[in-house]
């Protein structure tokens, strides 16, 4: 499947196992310049001729350095069209494309100075940059450089659905992106057309470029930050969360239980008509915040990762986790326990007509709670490098309640346990003044009752991280 734009033809998703190569065979035609790989396994298209090869210099957050070797290949006429508002001209007859491959090379190699350098633009498009044709030729190098290194982080491997991410296959909104992966080796991104200066403005694309490559200069602190990676630090990073949960909890339990904000018949209908409110602004809200790098971060975890678009912002995360088990969650049990268990216990039955301030509210609590629990992660991850050999039986004798006993501390979960119920009584609390309160009875009113907390942590924060520690351990050795 396939429609024409102005950008060129862009095609929609294949599926199956043929798709690389179908993807392949659609590139061919549209121009891209394509490189099947991993199960299709074709390797460069023959009928791609590359007029130029340049080198971007990139850092991936786990400090590794990697060269992304930019090939422009030259084909024939399917691709013309508008580009950003002006024409663009090719810089030989017929049309320009590229691809992109990126391989891991020795940390020897050279690091970049200015945008222009570091992607090594032909003489010819940066000579070419006097007119408006000019500039945009320069400015979709730069575009598709800076495509690349958010590529590298490979953070582009949230997919459609399990067979798409399977065959490495990211569909943009619009479509206007490719990206094929070779699994067993580093991301090989694909792109089709510069898909970012139909979306981003000139302004916008300068702050992207100077991100991108501000990020390499960070490279040596995320080394320094991934070093630093223990169990310690992580049990300081559950802690700080324990805060964002009891605030948030205490921002929700402001509002009444609002249940039509939780109802699809509520909602305008439309193309929105199973959607409750709720639905709605969780949606729309992780989208907006994809863009702007929420999901580049791997301690995020979206609840909604179909809706999700490319983030217009470079990777400054190290990496830490173990591929394979990075993508571990238990969103979906997070989602259901909190609007069937956790809402009605700490807010108050009715009706304030303030479901968008609910909705609000409701989303940053399960988003603190999604960071905590699908920290489990890390937890595993510390635990797993403290005692390699311990776990590993375990493990590859798929044994999980050998795994539940090795991770669990039942210390360190009561001690979390008081902690949190001080928190909500600190936290919860009516400040007085002068000694004087509106409470007048001895017994303090807090704000989330702390027994609730108490058991929110014992019943589901706990049991969830750990479920999440198992699973990732399961997978930590593929
Ligand atoms: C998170 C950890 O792993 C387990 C889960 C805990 C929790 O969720 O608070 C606490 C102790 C462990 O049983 C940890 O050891 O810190």
């Amino acid at each position: 499947m396939h429609r024409n734009t102005a950008e060129g033809r862009i095609y929609d998703k294949s599926s199956g196992d043929n798709k690389c190569t179908t993807i392949g065979a659609d590139c061919r035609d549209a121009g891209v310049g394509c490189r099947t790989t991993g199960r299709g396994g074709r390797g460069w298209d023959r009928r791609q001729r590359p007029l130029y090869s340049d080198r971007v210099v990139a850092a991936l957050p786990d400090g590794c350095i990697i060269i992304a070797v930019i090939q422009i290949a030259k084909n024939h006429g399917l691709i013309a069209g508008k580009h950003n508002g002006c024409t663009e001209t090719p810089l030989r007859a017929g049309s320009t494309t590229k691809a992109v491959e990126i391989t891991n090379v020795q940390p020897s190699e050279p690091t970049v100075g200015t945008p222009e350098s570091a992607v090594g633009l032909p003489e010819e498009a940066v000579e070419a940059g006097t007119g408006d044709n000019g500039r945009c030729t320069v400015q979709r190098w730069l575009h598709e450089a800076t495509a690349v290194l958010r590529c590298a982080a490979g953070v582009e491997k949230r997919d459609e659905d399990e067979e798409s991410t399977r065959f490495g296959y990211w569909p943009s909104r619009g479509g206007e992106i490719y990206i094929w992966e070779e699994r067993e080796q580093k991301a090989s991104p694909i792109i089709n057309q510069s898909y970012m200066t139909s979306m981003v403005s000139r302004p916008l694309f300068y702050t992207f470029s100077f991100l991108s490559f501000s990020c390499l200069c960070s490279c040596k602190q995320l080394q320094e930050m991934a070093s630093q990676f223990n169990l310690e630090s992580v049990r300081e990073f559950l802690t700080r969360e324990e805060d964002s949960i009891v605030f948030s909890l205490i921002e929700r339990a402001k509002y009444p239980s609002n249940l039509p904000a939780y109802d699809p018949s509520y909602s305008t209908g439309g193309a929105f008509r199973n959607y409750s409110l709720l639905d709605l602004f969780a949606r729309e809200t992780e989208a907006v915040q994809a863009r702007a790098g929420r999901y580049r971060n791997p301690e995020e975890i979206p609840f909604f990762p179909k809706v999700l678009v490319l983030p217009l912002v470079p990777a400054v995360h190290s990496q830490v986790l173990h591929p394979a088990s990075a993508s571990v969650n238990a969103s979906n049990a997070i989602w259901k326990m909190y609007f069937n268990r956790l809402l009605p216990q700490f807010t108050a039955k009715g009706d304030d007509g303030r479901y968008a301030l609910a909705a609000a509210a409701d989303l940053v609590c399960l988003q603190a709670l999604s960071r905590r629990i699908n920290y489990g992660r890390f937890v595993a991850e510390a635990k797993f490098r403290d005692a390699p050999k311990d776990y590993t039986s375990a493990i590859r004798a798929e044994d999980r309640d050998a795994l539940m006993r090795l991770l669990t501390s039942a210390a360190q979960e009561e001690t979390v346990k008081s902690r949190v119920e001080k928190k909500a009584k600190v936290f919860g609390q009516d400040v007085i003044v002068n000694n004087i309160s509106k409470n007048e009875s001895s017994r303090p009113k807090y704000k989330v009752d702390p027994d609730v907390v108490v058991h929110l942590y014992g019943d589901w924060v706990i049991p969830l991280t750990k479920l999440v520690e198992v699973e990732y351990l399961l997978h930590r050795l593929d």
